[in-house]
């Protein structure tokens, strides 16, 4: 009864007895989230009242904030994901979506694990590799400059596996490891909130495929026939990556587990986190300085400068201020993980005088794109302007807030690969540009690349990406 007479954040009409999650079920998500926010504000609620199942879009960075950071100790679990589990993904991918209920003692190893091997102090270490790494995929690049999507899989790949398991043996672009993102996409849209009802109402799993409103249990069998083929190849790796330091060795011969499923998880998190996401900023990088000439220019201009003939090497970050700008405004206009991962609510809760209920999911549904364009911050949020790191935002006279506080989510599920992230980003990025020109490919014109940065940016993620690729 006190359920039902709070209020709840607004939100959009919903119908009786089944609520409005259903609305949240559609390809144009995030265009319809952002229709919504002028009428409702930037806390909108969605829910199902039947299945107890309710979604929050957090729209603000001080929302978002005050929840998931302020609060992270009840908001930092994550959903349960029938769809995930019937894709039937091996249990090695799972702790991005473990929940932290029964999987208490594995967020905090994942929080220490992570933090000793790939947070700030530990990157020194791999600085070498990450050198390396940016040296051959320029040496590559300049071979086949036509590949380049390609080259950066086989990049970003070579250095995780290497990072994790010491396997160093992908040698080209195809063998199938490098081609492991697929199965991550279909992990990372399985625990979209409201994007399949088997999530919604579990029991759905027991009927059987061929039911006409049984889609998604079709599809889940369709992936998980692909995902387990692909993630074969992991276990390969680490069953011949065993002789130099890695992640995975130092777990081996470590205290901190002796439970070889863990590890195989936290291990398989390095690659389901790191590699998509890294290699698709990568390929906006190419879109960025093919689109944005000057500021490539500005960027070379400037290595030249301070580095001079060398190549440049992981030291050299604190002297190539707009390069650093430059990585800040990619990560800001090119939002890779537009919605995050879904956090789940794990008691009731009140916010701004409102009531949310135990088992919300506090996703991040438009909050970090809708951050990245907020204009008192940002002023001509849409452009491509490195130089807006380099100086005082005009109406608040205070610099504008570094991309990083957001782009990697928030709270206790913090993206532990920020510091692997930055370096391997850092390091390729400065190796090209000191080496490359971007340019359209010869014969087109500059124009060719048609779509202004509004339209296919906005939302980012890897699918728009490959909408605004045909374009190119
Ligand atoms: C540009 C690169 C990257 C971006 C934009 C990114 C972004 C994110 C985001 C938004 C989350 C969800 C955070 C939340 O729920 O609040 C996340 C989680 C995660 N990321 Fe990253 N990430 C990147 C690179 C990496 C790398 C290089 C690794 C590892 C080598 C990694 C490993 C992980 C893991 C393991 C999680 C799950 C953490 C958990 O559930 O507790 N990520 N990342």
């Amino acid at each position: 009864y006190r359920r039902r007479s709070e209020k709840h954040p607004p939100g959009p009409r919903s119908i009786p007895l089944f609520g409005n999650t259903h609305q949240l079920n559609r390809p144009s998500r995030p265009e319809y989230l952002a229709s919504l926010t002028p009428i409702h504000g930037d806390v909108l609620y969605f829910s199902n009242p039947v299945l107890g199942h309710s979604i929050l879009a957090l729209n603000t960075y001080e929302a978002a904030h005050d929840l998931l950071v302020q609060r992270a100790s009840i908001y930092s679990d994550r959903p349960h994901s029938t769809m995930t589990l019937n894709i039937d993904v091996p249990t090695e991918w799972i702790i991005t979506v473990s929940e932290q209920g029964d999987m208490a003692h594995v967020g905090a190893l994942v929080e220490k694990l992570f933090h000793q091997h790939i947070g700030k102090n530990a990157i020194r270490d791999y600085s070498s590799a990450f050198e390396e790494e940016s040296r051959m995929l320029v040496h590559r690049l300049h071979q086949k400059p036509d590949t380049f999507f390609d080259q950066i899989c086989l990049a970003v790949t070579r250095i995780i596996l290497g990072v994790t398991y010491d396997y160093r043996s992908v040698q080209s672009t195809s063998d199938p490891v490098t081609h492991l993102e697929q199965a991550v996409s279909y992990l990372v849209q399985s625990i979209l909130p409201g994007r399949f009802l088997i999530n919604v109402i579990p029991a759905l799993k027991y009927l059987p495929s061929w039911l006409p409103f049984l889609g998604d249990k079709k599809l889940a069998l369709a992936w998980g026939k692909k995902s387990t083929k692909l993630a074969h190849h992991i276990s390969y790796s680490q069953a011949t990556g065993t002789a130099a330091p890695s992640f995975a060795m130092s777990m081996l011969e470590g205290k901190d587990t002796d439970d070889e499923n863990i590890m195989m998880w936290l291990c398989a998190s390095m690659y389901a986190g790191g590699a998509e996401t890294t290699s698709t900023t990568l390929k906006w990088f190419f879109f960025a300085m093919m689109r944005y000439p000057e500021a490539q220019h500005t960027a070379q201009a400037e290595i030249d400068q301070v580095i001079g003939d060398r190549l440049p090497n992981l030291n050299d970050r604190d002297r190539l201020p707009y390069v650093e700008a430059l990585i800040k405004e990619l990560l800001r206009c090119f939002i890779i993980a537009p919605t995050a991962l879904p956090h789940r609510l794990m008691e009731d809760d009140h916010y701004k005088g409102y009531f949310i209920p135990k088992g919300a999911m506090p996703n991040s549904l438009r909050r970090i794109v809708s951050i990245s364009r907020n204009e008192e911050m940002y002023p001509n949020s849409e452009e491509f302007r490195p130089e807006r790191f380099l100086e005082p935002s005009t109406k608040s006279g205070e610099f504008p807030m570094d991309p990083h506080k957001y782009v990697f989510g928030f709270g206790r599920r913090v993206c532990p690969g920020i510091d692997f992230a930055d370096a391997s980003l850092f390091m390729n990025i400065t190796t090209i540009l000191s080496t490359t020109s971007i340019a359209p490919p010869s014969g087109t014109k500059g124009s060719t690349i048609a779509l202004p940065l509004s339209q296919h940016s906005r939302y980012g993620g890897s699918s728009t990406f490959l909408k605004a690729e045909k374009h190119v």
